[in-house]
């Protein structure tokens, strides 16, 4: 069954590391820019005026960049210039200044952290740590070279642990945006983007795909007798007596207070109500406990089939004005939206 705890899409408006990212991408644009400068300076003042020319050219496009794309990520090809900008002007300085070439490395390969989308980062940062290794065989003495190279991984290796920390806190960051910590469904906020989501696939699939809305009956009257507390445990059995019936691909919402969503894909309107069916009987028959309190709780449900042309919000009031019916028809029952 979909739960909240199973995958949660990346529309989630909540995306620390990519909003991190732009930050971070800011500050490497227009840092990166400034320090290019200063090295412009002071190989000017040397009377080096082709490599001055070079890094003024490189410094001004990384400025220009940043100005650009300051309020979103410029795109990776982009990027891959400047990494190759970036490789080359260390691998010169490695050829001309051995060892003080060396240092312009670790700062580099940081950088390719931020600059890549996880597709490509991969192989960006081998290719450009097999470039470093090579230029450090080719100009340094072996002995440096290779202590180097393999302290330039341990820096790879640390700094993939760290993206693979920033994505997991991603994933639960996403979780906990997603979902409703009484029950462990969807939360209401949801729902548009899920509902839209199965309805274009029912389309792209033709597949029925069917929702039901549930509402548990006179909860008030549970609240008011044995209290919140007891209510809120009613409400996570509910969820849990719901999701007992479900299966692997329905999704559950919490949609209201004592109020439950179900999204049945690939499931004709008959067959949501033979699951709605058995979902009231497991409230009806199974009397809810808690400590020496007891009490027996129904509820009233309305199952609706998505029609083509319809709009998620028109599918989703069809199962509300059925459950509608069902409750003033004297509740404890399930109606089909017609
Ligand atoms: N314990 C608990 N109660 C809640 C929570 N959220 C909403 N409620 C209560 O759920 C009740 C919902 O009532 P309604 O759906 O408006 O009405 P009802 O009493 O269930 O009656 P009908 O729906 O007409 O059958 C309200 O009394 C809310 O205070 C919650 O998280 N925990």
């Amino acid at each position: 069954m979909n739960t909240a705890s199973a995958s949660v899409t990346s529309t989630l408006p909540l995306n620390l590391w990519q909003q991190f990212r732009l930050v971070a991408m800011r500050t490497i644009y227009f840092g990166v820019g400034v320090v290019i400068f200063v090295l412009a300076g002071i190989v000017a003042i040397e009377g080096q005026w082709l490599e001055t020319g070079a890094l003024v050219s490189v410094a001004l496009a990384f400025i220009l960049t940043g100005v650009v794309y300051r309020n979103e990520l410029a795109p990776q090809w982009i990027n891959f210039l400047f990494i190759c900008a970036l490789g080359t002007l260390v691998s010169v300085s490695m050829k001309t200044s051995g060892m003080m070439g060396v240092y312009w490395m670790y700062p580099v390969l940081a950088m390719v952290f931020f600059m890549f989308d996880r597709t490509i980062f991969v192989l960006v940062i081998m290719l450009i740590y097999a470039l470093f290794a090579a230029v450090m065989y080719n100009f340094l003495p072996f002995d440096y070279a290779w202590r180097i190279a393999l302290s330039m991984l341990v820096l790879i290796g640390v700094g993939a642990v760290f993206l693979i920390m920033m994505s997991y806190m991603q994933r639960n960051l996403s979780k906990l945006y997603a979902t409703d910590p009484l029950t462990g469904f969807y939360r209401r906020e949801y729902v548009a983007d899920m509902m839209q989501r199965e309805l274009d696939r029912a389309q792209r699939q033709q597949h029925p795909v069917s929702a039901m809305l549930l509402d548990l009956d006179s909860f008030k009257n549970v609240n008011d007798k044995f209290g919140y507390m007891f209510g809120d445990e009613v409400l996570r059995e509910t969820a849990s007596r719901i999701a007992r019936v479900c299966r692997k691909n329905d999704v559950m919402v919490r949609y209201g207070g004592a109020e439950f969503l179900v999204v049945f894909p690939n499931t004709s309107v008959k067959e949501a109500a033979e699951l709605t069916g058995q979902m009231l009987d497991n409230l009806r028959h199974e009397p809810f406990a808690v400590k020496s309190m007891m009490t027996t709780v129904t509820a009233s449900a309305g199952v609706a089939q998505w029609r083509a042309n319809q709009t998620w919000g028109q599918w989703l009031e069809n199962a509300d004005a059925a459950k509608d019916k069902a409750k003033s028809q004297g509740r404890n029952r399930l109606r089909i939206a017609q």
